[in-house]
Formats: structure tokens, C-alpha cells, sequence
């Protein structure tokens, strides 16, 4: 099955896969405490503005994830103090699903220690759920909040995890922790 680029998050853990048929040549890479997805040197150009983003960002005591430029602005928000779900909620809603070919949903989620909440904007949907397991939304096909079963107790477990997952055109992949001792984050490219 192809569901595009997902998020899954759970109290203290999270990831975030890049899967794509279209664009399969990018990374992820750490850049100023971030991880950004990027074209690798030997990817086509393009002029595609959903392709390079940050996709995993610290904020505050927890960390946000997502498959574009919402994540900074959700990341902003809980830098702010806005609780989880309002940021989600307000920056998706505000950025809405892409305008491409596929009206592409956006999905984003916060990783607290205690906590998670997960998002996703669809062209019929908002939803937005503070969830007690870890959780999968995905751009196509579970473009909705779903069970997960994610195992790993690392950052770097977590993104290996995801990035093998059995859904189609893995390209890259990122894990986080939350805990008392902050927030750790670790790439997967395969
Ligand atoms: N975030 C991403 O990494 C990303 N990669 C591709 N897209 C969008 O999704 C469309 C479909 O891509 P694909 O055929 O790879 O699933 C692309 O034309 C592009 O508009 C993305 N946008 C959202 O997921």
C-alpha cells in the first residue's frame, strides 16, 4: 500500500516517514537543531514548493513533526504556549492541504513527555486528537488518526522503525524522543 509521507506519535516518541513516488531522491538532514528534508545532489531540480521543509523540530520542552512548512509555525505556537492541540489545530487550519495535483493533506504532530497530539488537514476534514499510543496519520489512504504499533525506545529506533514500515517508496525517515532530559532526535536515510 502507498500512503505518502506520515506522522506517528505517542507520549514521549514520535517519527515522521518521507515516502513519494514522485520526488524519491531527497534526505533528511540536521541543520541548526532541525531535520529537513532536502534533494539529494543527484535529484532532478523542481519547482515543486512541498518538496523541502522542516520536518522535525524542537519546541519548548516537546517536538513537533509533520510533511511541510507547517511544522515551523506549530512549533512557533508551542513556543508561545499555545497547548498542542490549538497550535495544530490553528496552523493547519490557517495552511490548509496542499494546492498540488492531489489536494495532498498535511499532517503534523507534538510529542510531549506525557503527552501526544496528532493533526491532519484534509480538503474535507480537520482533526486534530491528543492520543495515549503512538498513532499514524498519513497523507493517502489512512489520511485519518490510527493505531500504530510503534515498539522502539529510541530516536534512532524510531525513525529505522518507521522508514521499514511495510508501505511502499521509503525515502527517509525521522525519530524523536521527549523525556525529563529533553528532546533527542536522529535521522534514517537508509
Ligand atoms: N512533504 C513531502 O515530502 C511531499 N512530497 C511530495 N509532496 C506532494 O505530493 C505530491 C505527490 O507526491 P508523490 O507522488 O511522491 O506521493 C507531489 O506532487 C507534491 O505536491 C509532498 N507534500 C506533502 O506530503
Amino acid at each position: 500500500m502507498y500512503v505518502g509521507r506520515f506522522v506517528v506519535v505517542g507520549p514521549g516518541i514520535g517519527a515522521y516517514r518521507v515516502s513519494s513516488r514522485s520526488f524519491p531522491n531527497r534526505e533528511v538532514v540536521e541543520r541548526d537543531g532541525m531535520l529537513t528534508v532536502v534533494p539529494t545532489a543527484d535529484a532532478e531540480p523542481t519547482d515543486n514548493p512541498y518538496v523541502s521543509y522542516n520536518c522535525l523540530r524542537p519546541a519548548d520542552a516537546g517536538a513537533v513533526v509533520g510533511n511541510g512548512s507547517h511544522v515551523d509555525p506549530v512549533a512557533e505556537k508551542v513556543e508561545r504556549g499555545y497547548p498542542a492541540r490549538d497550535a495544530l489545530a490553528e496552523a493547519l487550519l490557517a495552511m490548509d492541504y496542499e494546492k498540488d495535483d492531489y489536494d495532498t493533506p498535511r499532517v503534523a504532530g507534538v510529542v510531549e513527555a506525557e503527552t501526544a497530539t496528532i493533526g491532519v488537514v484534509r480538503r474535507d476534514a480537520l482533526l486534530v486528537e491528543e492520543v495515549s499510543e503512538p498513532t499514524l496519520v498519513a497523507t493517502y489512504e489512512k489520511n485519518a488518526p490510527t493505531p500504530f504499533a510503534l515498539d522502539a525506545v529510541s530516536a534512532s529506533e524510531a525513525a529505522r522503525d518507521v522508514y521499514e514500515a511495510d508501505f511502499e517508496h521509503a525515502v527517509c525517515a525521522a525519530g524523536v524522543t521527549v523525556d525529563g532530559g529533553g528532546v533527542t532526535s536522529a535521522v534514517y536515510n537508509g
